[in-house]
């Protein structure tokens, strides 16, 4: 059971919220073992609004897991009932196996105080006040004393890389700047679970890389457990260890974004990854040539490496680069295989798309 699972942080199981459910009301005996699709079906029918249906998934400890869908797909009223801002109309959400919806509200209001850290798309910072107070704010609220307060702002600003801007006040800070006050603030209680809702999608294209570096960068340091929401499939291939993607208000696949890269679901699934260039999805190991043998001297790369941070030793490296796992080579990769493994794969993404 994942409940017991110790590698498991949170556990949402057969998640529902249903809007309008005053005037169609959807009660536990009907959604227990429900068909989720079908049941949604006759929700929409009844003029109800299924923006949560039968979602069920888990997110381990320390890992990135990306939620996806089209606007309106129920992302956020997910991301919202894990931390019950929104209630949930049924189902289960497991903290460290404890179920949250049993909780009162005030044991609520202090596992998110403690607990939860929150970013969300429009930053959500106070305009009077200052970067440092911005920052100090949950701090504030969880009543932490004054000298341990002004040490864990510094600790943040210091990790987010804000140095000089502590009296700042939003206003003067750039889009990129005051994301970064929004995610220092988030971290200061150092929470165990982290909830980001498109933290990154208001920002210009080439702050919004620097920014997913700097998340990631932060993310190796503090090994989080992450619910991410994006709309930008790029985005989570650079971040994601799972992922999930929702429409209607249902889960149409999860896994890794390579698994729903290389094996869609359906064309839904198969229209976020289009665009996604192979190069940055195939590793060594997919794409090597495992009967030639390595010679002397050759260059070596991890065989997780992608293909894309490859290229550019094999255009110095012509007679290949050997793929190394643990120390021992796996096989050679050439500018030969790696075009023998691209047309390969995209034959393949075409076939599961159109199936
Ligand atoms: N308070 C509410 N009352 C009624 N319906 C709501 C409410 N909040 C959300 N909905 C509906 O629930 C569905 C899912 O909305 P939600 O905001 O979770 O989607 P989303 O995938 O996060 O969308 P976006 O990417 O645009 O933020 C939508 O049909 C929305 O209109």
């Amino acid at each position: 059971m994942s409940e017991t699972d110790p590698h498991i942080k949170l556990s949402c199981r057969n998640l529902w919220k249903v809007y309008a459910g005053e005037k169609a009301p959807y009660f536990k005996s009907e959604v227990d073992g429900a068909d989720g699709p079908a049941l949604a079906t006759r929700m929409r029918g009844d003029g109800a609004i299924p923006a949560a249906a039968d979602v069920s998934f888990d997110v381990r400890i320390g890992e990135i897991f990306v939620i996806m869908g089209l606007s309106g797909s129920g992302k956020s009223t997910v991301v919202r009932c894990l931390s019950r801002l929104v209630e949930p109309t049924h189902g289960e959400v497991l903290l460290d196996g404890e179920d949250l919806l049993k909780k009162t509200n005030h044991e609520l209001i202090d596992i998110r105080r403690h607990k939860m850290g929150m970013v969300f798309q429009n930053f959500g910072l106070m305009p009077h006040l200052s970067v440092f107070d911005n920052i100090a704010f949950p701090l504030v609220l969880q009543g932490v004393d004054k000298a341990e307060r002004i040490a864990q702002v510094r600790r943040v600003i210091e990790l987010v890389g804000l140095e000089g801007r502590e009296t700042s006040f939003p206003r003067q800070l750039s889009g990129g700047q005051q994301q970064r006050v929004g995610i220092a603030r988030s971290l200061a209680i150092e929470p165990e679970l982290w909830f980001l809702d498109e933290p990154f999608s208001a920002l210009d294209p080439l702050i919004r890389r620097q920014m997913q570096d700097e998340f990631l960068r932060i993310q190796r340091t503090l090994k989080k457990s992450i619910v991410f929401i994006t709309h930008d499939f790029l985005e989570a291939l650079r971040i994601a260890d799972r992922m999930m993607i929702m429409r209607d208000g249902l889960v149409v696949q999860q896994g890794t974004p390579t698994e729903l890269i290389t094996n869609p679901a359906d064309d839904y699934v198969a229209e976020f990854t289009e665009d996604v260039p192979m190069v940055r999805v195939l590793k060594a190991r997919d794409v090597l040539d495992p009967d030639q043998s390595p010679a002397p001297g050759m260059a070596e790369q991890d065989c997780e490496a992608c293909v894309d941070d490859i290229l550019p030793l094999l255009s110095s490296h012509k007679e290949g680069v050997v793929a190394m796992r643990d120390g021992a080579p796996l096989g050679v990769v050439t500018a030969a295989s790696v075009i023998a493994a691209l047309a390969s794969r995209d034959a393949d993404r075409g076939e599961g798309a159109a199936s």
